[in-house]
C-alpha cells in the first residue's frame, strides 16, 4: 500500500505582508523522487524548508510521517529528516568521519557503531573512507565535499530527504556525476523519499519521479517528467520548457 509521507493541506505563508504562498495542496509518497523547480523567489526554498519546520506556515495544515507539525517536536523531526544545501556546512575543524559523525554522536551511539556507519556511508557515496576519513573539509574539492554532505545527512538513515539546489555551485562535469550518483542512490535506498528543489530543468526532469513546477507561490504543474516536457499545463511551463529546447537548438 502507498504511504503519504508529506502532505500539505491549504497551506499559506506570508514573510509580513509579503504572501510567498498562497493556497498550497499537494501530497508525496514515500519512496518518491520529487524535484521542485521554479524561478527565483517562487518559493521553493520556503516550501522546503516549512517541511523540516525551518519556517511555519501562517495557515494551513503540514503532515511529515503521519504527524502534523504543529503538534511535532521540531528537533526531533529535523533528526529524522536529511538536509543537504548548497553550503554544505561541513565543520573546518573536524574530520570528515567527525563530520559525518555528529549527529550519531549526539544520539549516544557507541564508537564502533559510529566508525562502521561513517565507513558504509563514505562508500556508499563513493569516497574511500582510507583516503578521505581522517582528512579536513578543506582538503576535500567542492564535488567531494558535497558528498560529504550527502552521507552526513544519511547518518540517520532517515525516512525523508530534502535537497536544496545543492550542485549549483559545482563545474557541470562533477554536477552530472553526482546527479548519476544521487539518482543511483535512491535507488540502492528503498522507500527513502527525495525532496530535491532546483533551478535546473534538465537535472529536475532527469531526477525526478515527479516534477513540481512552482510559480509564484503556486503549483503550475506536478507530474512526471514526461507529462511536464511534453504536455505543459499552464503556459508558465510551456516558456519554462521552451528555454530547454531554445538552448539545445543553439
Ligand atoms: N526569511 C525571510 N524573510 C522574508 N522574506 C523571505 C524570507 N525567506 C524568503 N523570503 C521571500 O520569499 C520569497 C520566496 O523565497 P524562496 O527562497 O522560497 O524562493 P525560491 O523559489 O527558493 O528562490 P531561489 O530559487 O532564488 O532560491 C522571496 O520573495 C523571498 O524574498
Amino acid at each position: 500500500m502507498t504511504k503519504e509521507i508529506i502532505k500539505f493541506n491549504h497551506v499559506n505563508k506570508k514573510f509580513g505582508k509579503n504572501e510567498v504562498i498562497k493556497d498550497l495542496s499537494f501530497s508525496i509518497n514515500e519512496g518518491e523522487f520529487i524535484t521542485v523547480l521554479g524561478s527565483s523567489g517562487s518559493g521553493k526554498t520556503t516550501t522546503l524548508k516549512m517541511i523540516n519546520g525551518l519556517e511555519t506556515p501562517t495557515a494551513g495544515q503540514i503532515i511529515v510521517n503521519n504527524e502534523d507539525l504543529k503538534n511535532a517536536n521540531l528537533v526531533e523531526l529535523r533528526r529524522h529528516i536529511g538536509y543537504v544545501v548548497q553550503s554544505i556546512g561541513l565543520f573546518p575543524h573536524m574530520t570528515i568521519s567527525q563530520n559525518i559523525a555528529v549527529t550519531p554522536k549526539l544520539l549516544g551511539w557507541d564508537q564502533k557503531k559510529i566508525d562502521l556507519k561513517v565507513k558504509d556511508l563514505l562508500e556508499i557515496v563513493g569516497l574511500d573512507n582510507e583516503e578521505y576519513a581522517k582528512r579536513y573539509p578543506t582538503q576535500l574539492s567542492g564535488g567531494q565535499q558535497q558528498r560529504v554532505g550527502v552521507a552526513r545527512a544519511l547518518s540517520t538513515n532517515p525516512p525523508l530527504m530534502l535537497f536544496d539546489e545543492p550542485f549549483s555551485a559545482l563545474d557541470a562535469i562533477t554536477r552530472q556525476n553526482l546527479q548519476h550518483e544521487v539518482k543511483a542512490l535512491h535507488q540502492k535506498l528503498a522507500k527513502k523519499t527525495f525532496f530535491f528543489v532546483t533551478h535546473d530543468i534538465n537535472e529536475a526532469l532527469y531526477l525526478g519521479d515527479r516534477v513540481m513546477v512552482m510559480n509564484h507561490g503556486q503549483i503550475e504543474q506536478f507530474d512526471t517528467p514526461d507529462k511536464v516536457a511534453n504536455h505543459p499545463a499552464t503556459k508558465y511551463v510551456k516558456d519554462l520548457i521552451g528555454t530547454i529546447r531554445e538552448n539545445q537548438a543553439s
